[in-house]
């Protein structure tokens, strides 16, 4: 009887959510507002990165931001940004696949600008060649970047956020933590640990009925940010699948967090590659991966790395 209860119990609440979504799309769903929120952002110093732009977009809407990045220089010139839209900034130089580093700079935050409401785990590496000419040193510093960071930034900031009943946790991963291409053993190794620490997370905050912390998982497909110069599809596939811009791409990604959106693909058509996966036999996805170009994606991003090694090498 008691389960008959609960079944009808959850039927009555999907019926609720699916009008609920419906509903949404007929009328625009209004964003958050971030002014009283501290948040702090990983992986912030590259000009052309996604932490630079969510940044920017953060403190066009007056959030406070919080600034994580191993380079000191670049992240300097992003607080110099942030601050010209009239936002507070505070940069702080943390490498993040560094546990200790970690929690120094997470208590020192706290003392110097307060609790951090919004957590954006940006910060990503990628090796991009195949794993048997990856050093240890480099395979393990993608999982520490990637994936172990999240953990220690996480267990920095979430205690406060769940007794505060207030917060926003948000996992950058990429499409490539929702399905692998060749080249890419670290990096997809990394990102599908990430998903899955992410959707734990997320399930955990549910069952504890922690329901004001918030949790979003942002996939997108290749963005021009220079992280994966060089890497691409088949060439007559360009025009159909071309690179992400990366304003396009984090604004996609803030209405999304803002509106509490769970899970992000960007573009839509991502959640269809996702679904193509499962459904097709093996063989048939090798074939697919053959036919787009997506088995020799990372060369041309191989060959121009080792020409610009090979410059600095020569002195040239
Ligand atoms: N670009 C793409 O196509 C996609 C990217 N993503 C993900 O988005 C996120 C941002 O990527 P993107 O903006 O493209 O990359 P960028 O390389 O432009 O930016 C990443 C930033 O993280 C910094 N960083 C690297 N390692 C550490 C570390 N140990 N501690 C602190 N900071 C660090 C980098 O510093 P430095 O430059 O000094 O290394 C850089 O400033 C990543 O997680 C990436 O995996 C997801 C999907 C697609
Ligand atoms: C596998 C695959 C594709 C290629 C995906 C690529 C090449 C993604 C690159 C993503 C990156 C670089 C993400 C970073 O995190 C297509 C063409 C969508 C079709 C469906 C299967």
């Amino acid at each position: 009887m008691g389960v008959l209860i609960d079944f009808l119990l959850l039927t009555a609440k999907v019926v609720g959510y699916i009008i609920q979504s419906l509903l949404r799309w007929i009328k625009r769903p209004t964003e958050k507002r971030v002014t009283n929120e501290i948040c702090l952002i990983t992986g912030t110093a590259s000009a052309r990165g996604l932490g630079r732009h969510f940044a920017l977009e953060l403190a066009q809407r007056g959030a406070t931001l919080v600034l994580w990045d191993i380079d000191t220089d670049g992240n300097e010139k992003t607080v110099v940004q942030v601050r010209e839209l009239g936002a507070k900034a505070y940069a702080y130089t943390c490498d993040v696949s560094q546990r200790e580093d970690v929690y120094n700079t997470a208590e020192r935050v706290r003392r110097e600008v307060g609790d951090v409401t919004v957590l954006i785990n940006n910060a990503g590496v990628v090796a991009g060649k195949p794993i048997l000419q990856c050093s240890d040193e480099i395979l393990e510093r993608t999982m520490k970047t990637n994936c172990h960071a999240h953990f220690w930034t996480v267990k920095a900031f979430l205690p406060r956020m769940m007794e505060m009943d207030h917060g926003h946790i948000v996992t950058i991963a990429g499409s490539l933590g929702l399905f692998a291409t060749a080249c890419m053993a670290d990096y997809s190794a990394s990102k599908f640990a990430v998903v899955g620490f992410h959707e734990a997370l997320s399930h955990q905050l549910k069952a504890k009925r922690i329901n004001g912390v918030k949790t979003t998982l942002v996939c997108p497909y290749l963005v021009d940010t220079g992280m994966f110069t060089g890497c691409r599809i088949r060439r007559e596939l360009d025009a159909l699948l071309s690179p992400l811009k990366p304003d396009d791409c984090v604004k996609t990604a803030m209405k999304g967090i803002l509106n509490n959106q769970p899970t992000i693909c960007i573009p839509r058509v991502m959640y269809f590659a996702v679904i193509l996966k499962h459904l097709l036999p093996w063989d048939v996805q090798v074939l697919v991966h053959k036919f787009l170009g997506i088995d020799k994606c990372m060369h041309p991003f191989i060959r121009q790395r080792e020409a610009k090694r090979h410059l600095v090498a020569t002195g040239r």
